[in-house]
C-alpha cells in the first residue's frame, strides 16, 4: 500500500443500489481521507442508510465498487476495522450493561475493555444495570463503548443521537469526538441535525435523490460559496429567473422577498459591485443544496477519485 493509498480511509467508484425496479444509490463517487469526521446529510430516503450499510458490508451493491482502507467493503479485512451503529442500537435489553461489554470482549479479538468501561462510566452509566432500564442517552453510550471497543479505524454511525435530548446529545458527541480525534479514527455519521452539523464534523457528504450533491472539507465548501443580496429590481422579481449579471457564476439558489433578492453562488470569477457579498455559514449552504435537489455537485479535489472523472468542478 502506497503512501497515498495509506491516507485514504474510503473510495467508493461508482456505487449504486437497486431494490426491485428502484435505484435507491446511483453513481456515488467520492474518497474520503483518513482521520475526518464526516458528516453524512440529506433528505428521507436519499440513500444514506443504503450507502452506510454497503461500506459496513451488510448490504452489496448492485454497481461499483467501494473500500475501506484498501479492502472491499463487506471483506474480513473491512469489517474488522469497521464498527457500524445503527439508529436502533439493537442491544440484548436483559444483558447488563457488564454483560454486553463482555459480549464484546467474546466477539472482538482486538477489544480495548478498559476504554469501553471508562466511557459507560463517564456518562454515569451503572455496570450493573440492564440495557432495557437504561435511559435513551446510556444506551446511546453503551452502543457507542461497544463500537469505540472493538479498535476501529472506522466508525460508521447511522443517526445515533436522533433521539437525544440536546444536552445529552451535546455531552455525548463531545465524549465521541473526543475519543475519535484521540484514535485518529475515520467517522462517518449521518445526521438531519443541520444546524449542529458544524460543531460536529469538517468533512461533508451532501446526497439527494439525484445523487451526491456536495463532497469534501468543511471549510474548503463554505470558502468557495458567496451570499449576494441587493434590492429588488422590478423586472427579475417578477420574472423569477436568473438575476441579471449572474450568468457566469453557478448559481446554487436564488430567492426573493418583499425588498432583497438573496443568491447563494459559486462564484467564478469577480461579482459585479450591486451586490453586498457575505460568506455563507454551514447550515446555509447546506440547507440551500437540500432545497434544491438538482445543483450543480461540489466534488472537492481531496474527494476525488484516482481515474474517475469528477462529476463538477467548483
Ligand atoms: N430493503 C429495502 N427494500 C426496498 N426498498 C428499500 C429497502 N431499504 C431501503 N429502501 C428504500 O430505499 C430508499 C433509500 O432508503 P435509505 O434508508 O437508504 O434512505 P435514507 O437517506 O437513510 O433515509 P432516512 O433519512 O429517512 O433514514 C427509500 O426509498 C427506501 O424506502
Amino acid at each position: 500500500m502506497d503512501a497515498a493509498e495509506a491516507q485514504t480511509a474510503l473510495e467508493v467508484r461508482g456505487v449504486g443500489r437497486r431494490f426491485g425496479r428502484n435505484w435507491v444509490l446511483r453513481n456515488a463517487t467520492f474518497r474520503l481521507p483518513a482521520g475526518r469526521v464526516c458528516g453524512l446529510v440529506g433528505p428521507n430516503g436519499a440513500g444514506k442508510t443504503t450507502l452506510l450499510e454497503i461500506l459496513a458490508g451488510l448490504r452489496a451493491a448492485t454497481e461499483g465498487q467501494a473500500t475501506v482502507f484498501g479492502a472491499p467493503a463487506g471483506s474480513l479485512g473491512a469489517r474488522e476495522q469497521t464498527a457500524f451503529l445503527a439508529q436502533e442500537k439493537p442491544l440484548f435489553p436483559r444483558f447488563t450493561v457488564a454483560e454486553t461489554l463482555r459480549l464484546g470482549q467474546e466477539l472482538n479479538p482486538h477489544w480495548d475493555q478498559r476504554m469501553a468501561e471508562n466511557f459507560v462510566r463517564a456518562g454515569n452509566v451503572p455496570l450493573d444495570a440492564p440495557v432495557g432500564r437504561l435511559s435513551g442517552g446510556q444506551r446511546t453510550r453503551v452502543a457507542l463503548a461497544l463500537a469505540l471497543g472493538k479498535r476501529p479505524d472506522l466508525i460508521l454511525l447511522d443517526e445515533p443521537m436522533a433521539d437525544l435530548d440536546p444536552l445529552v446529545r451535546q455531552e455525548t458527541t463531545a465524549a465521541l469526538l473526543g475519543e475519535v480525534a484521540e484514535r485518529g479514527i475515520t467517522v462517518v455519521i449521518s445526521s438531519h441535525l443541520v444546524s449542529e452539523l458544524d460543531t460536529l464534523c469538517d468533512y461533508l457528504l451532501l446526497m439527494t435523490q439525484g445523487g451526491l450533491r456536495l463532497a469534501g472539507d468543511v471549510d474548503e465548501i463554505i470558502s468557495v460559496h458567496r451570499l449576494l443580496s441587493r434590492p429588488n429590481d422590478a423586472m427579475s422579481a417578477l420574472q423569477g429567473g436568473l438575476p441579471a449579471g449572474l450568468e457566469h457564476h453557478t448559481v446554487v439558489e436564488a430567492h426573493w422577498d418583499r425588498h432583497y433578492t438573496n443568491v447563494l453562488v459559486r462564484p467564478q470569477g469577480p461579482i459585479d459591485s450591486t451586490w453586498q457579498i457575505s460568506a455563507p455559514t454551514l447550515e446555509e449552504v447546506v440547507l440551500a443544496y437540500l432545497r434544491q435537489g438538482d445543483s450543480i455537485p461540489l466534488i472537492s479535489p481531496q474527494s476525488h477519485v484516482v481515474g474517475m472523472s469528477p462529476e463538477s468542478a467548483a
